[in-house]
């Protein structure tokens, strides 16, 4: 079985192939240094067969919560609503989790507890956005604040449960919309497919309730950009980051290449940023 461990590779699996577990397979596949591909994950097998079946090294198709079994890395690529039955199985048995869906975290805190529990670690990628590094840097000292500013186009907003809730027509937009203002905590509760960002900047930084956001729908923008400023006792610094949706309009087509960084990052003999 692919699953099993032949050599020292660490074994990778990605559950869910959307837009971003597409090309972290693929570039799997294709070779990262000390990692192999193992097994898959996927809702609709039919959907995917040709895709697996060219792949150059086909891994295993496993429920999601197999996964865990057969990986030392399990890349958590689906909707958030399956978060926890990707990453419980794999940090109790002291694997590592490498999570996307980051806003589920919030909900799904205790993970975090079992992870320590069982050696097991949960990763957090910068995904789409930027900076986490210096984020991760200044929190060591002190963070006064940080806010951000998130203006995505009327299609990568679509659905959003704050939306739906508070009946919000965003279709007939002329200019942008300030839809919400509040923590990154409030926000990924009504944004859970849209403020990923959000979420992984305040587990780097300050918290989910001190991290502020602000949502805007905006049909002047094609991309999905973010704003943050951060205050701290080391430094101030402001970033932004415009990113191109991938054919996934919510997700910009970075978050994928950061994940491939960060798995290369794993066994890397030249590891550059933090
Ligand atoms: N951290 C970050 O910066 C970012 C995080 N994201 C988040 O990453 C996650 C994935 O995003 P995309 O790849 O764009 O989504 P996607 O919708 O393109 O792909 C998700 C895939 O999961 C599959 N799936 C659903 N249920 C499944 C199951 N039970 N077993 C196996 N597969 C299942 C779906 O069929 C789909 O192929 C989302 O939660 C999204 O909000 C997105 C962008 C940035
Ligand atoms: O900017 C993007 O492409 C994705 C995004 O906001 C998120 O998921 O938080």
């Amino acid at each position: 079985m692919s699953g099993q461990k032949t050599s020292n590779a660490l074994r990778v699996a990605v559950a869910g192939l959307g837009s971003i577990g597409t090309k972290v397979a693929t570039a799997l596949d294709q070779g990262i240094e000390g990692l192999t591909l193992s097994a898959v994950a996927v809702r609709d097998p039919a959907k995917h067969r040709a895709f697996i079946s060219g792949l150059r090294r086909p891994p295993q198709v496993l429920p999601i919560e197999q996964l865990g079994e057969a990986a030392d890395i399990v890349v958590e690529c689906a909707p958030s609503n399956h978060l926890r039955s990707i990453v419980e199985p794999a940090v109790k048995r002291g694997k590592a989790a490498v999570v996307v869906s980051v806003g589920g975290l919030l909900d799904n805190f205790d993970l975090v507890d079992l992870a320590r529990a069982n050696g097991g670690r949960i990763i957090v990628p910068t995904g789409a956005l930027i900076g986490l590094d210096a984020v991760n840097a200044a929190a060591i000292g002190t963070i006064h604040s940080v806010q951000m500013v998130t203006r995505k186009p009327i299609d990568g907003l679509k659905g959003a449960p704050f939306i739906v809730q508070n009946n919000i027509d965003i279709d007939n937009l002329r200019e942008p919309l300030k839809l919400f203002e509040g923590s990154a905590r409030e926000a990924a509760k009504g944004f859970p497919a849209n403020v990923n960002v959000a979420v992984a900047l305040s587990l780097a930084g300050i918290g989910p309730d001190r991290t502020r956001i602000q949502v805007w729908a905006d049909p002047t923008v094609t991309r999905n950009v973010h704003r943050i400023e951060v205050e701290a006792d080391s430094a101030r610094f402001s970033m932004g980051i415009e990113n191109i949706p991938s054919e996934n309009p919510k997700t910009g087509l970075i978050t994928a290449l950061s994940v491939i960084a960060l798995l290369r990052k794993q066994r890397a003999t030249l590891c550059v940023g933090t």
